[in-house]
């Protein structure tokens, strides 16, 4: 399975990447070039791979065989560097329940880097505001709908830093406005340098993204006997 589409060193490359689980043999020598500016969509049906996939991406699980390599250095040569430069968010809403919205904001803020950052900025008002939150800063996230607990999750976006966002099913339960406005973001880091790897069983709608797509086949998917 090969996917590359420029010659230039990729930011991030997955080199003939396999992953073994359960006994199957979920993907075999993928290939994934991603370069500064690109968004990759990865799709597939239940249990092909994604999540598995973008977890190898953000170095959170070791290829059975091949390598991810970012700006040419295998990962565990430059994790730190590494985990500067990368915004993962998994497939659950990444928030503290406990804490309320205008709370989770801070604290990530301060966990993406701003050092500076204290407690009820401007800049998080604005954050909330733009994600629809606003009435709603002071209640706790645990209490909130799930796409309200979705869009706090999502508000990372808005307080990184980070060059590569590796996003997993990032529109889930969101509503119409909620994925137009990410899409709107998307575009924005991409427009300014950023990448962007994510999953999504549903189609982007908004037709200036120059998406990129990579489909995992779970009808190749072998068993190991
Ligand atoms: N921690 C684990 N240990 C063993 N097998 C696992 C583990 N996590 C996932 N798997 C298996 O790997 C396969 C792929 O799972 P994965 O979550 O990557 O699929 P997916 O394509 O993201 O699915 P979905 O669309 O349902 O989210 C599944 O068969 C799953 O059971």
């Amino acid at each position: 399975m090969t996917q590359s589409t420029n010659t230039a060193m990729p930011l991030l490359h997955a080199d003939r990447v396999s992953s073994i689980r359960s006994g199957r043999v979920l993907f075999s020598q993928l290939q994934l070039a991603v370069q500064a500016g690109e968004i990759w969509q990865i799709s597939g049906a239940n249990g092909a791979g994604k999540s598995t996939l973008l977890r190898m991406l953000a170095g959170l699980l070791v290829p059975n065989e091949g390598e991810v390599r970012f700006n040419g250095q295998p990962l565990h040569r430059v994790r730190d560097d590494y985990h500067q430069q990368l915004l993962y968010i998994g497939h659950k809403a990444a928030v503290k329940p406990e804490l309320s919205a205008l709370e989770n904001v801070f604290w990530q803020r301060r966990l993406g880097g701003d050092t500076t950052a204290t407690a009820e900025q401007a800049q998080d008002w604005d954050v909330l505001e733009q994600l629809g939150l606003l009435g709603l800063e002071e209640e706790m996230t645990g209490r909130l709908s799930a796409g309200q607990q979705r869009r706090v999750a999502l508000t990372r976006l808005w307080c990184s830093t980070a060059s590569l966002w590796i996003l997993d099913e990032p529109f889930t339960s969101l509503d119409v406005d909620g994925i137009a406005l990410l899409q709107q973001r998307f575009l924005q880091h991409l427009s300014r340098g950023g990448s962007i790897v994510m999953t999504s069983h549903q189609p982007l709608t908004d037709t200036q993204l120059p998406l990129q797509q990579l489909t995992l086949n779970s009808a190749r998917a072998e068993v190991l006997l």
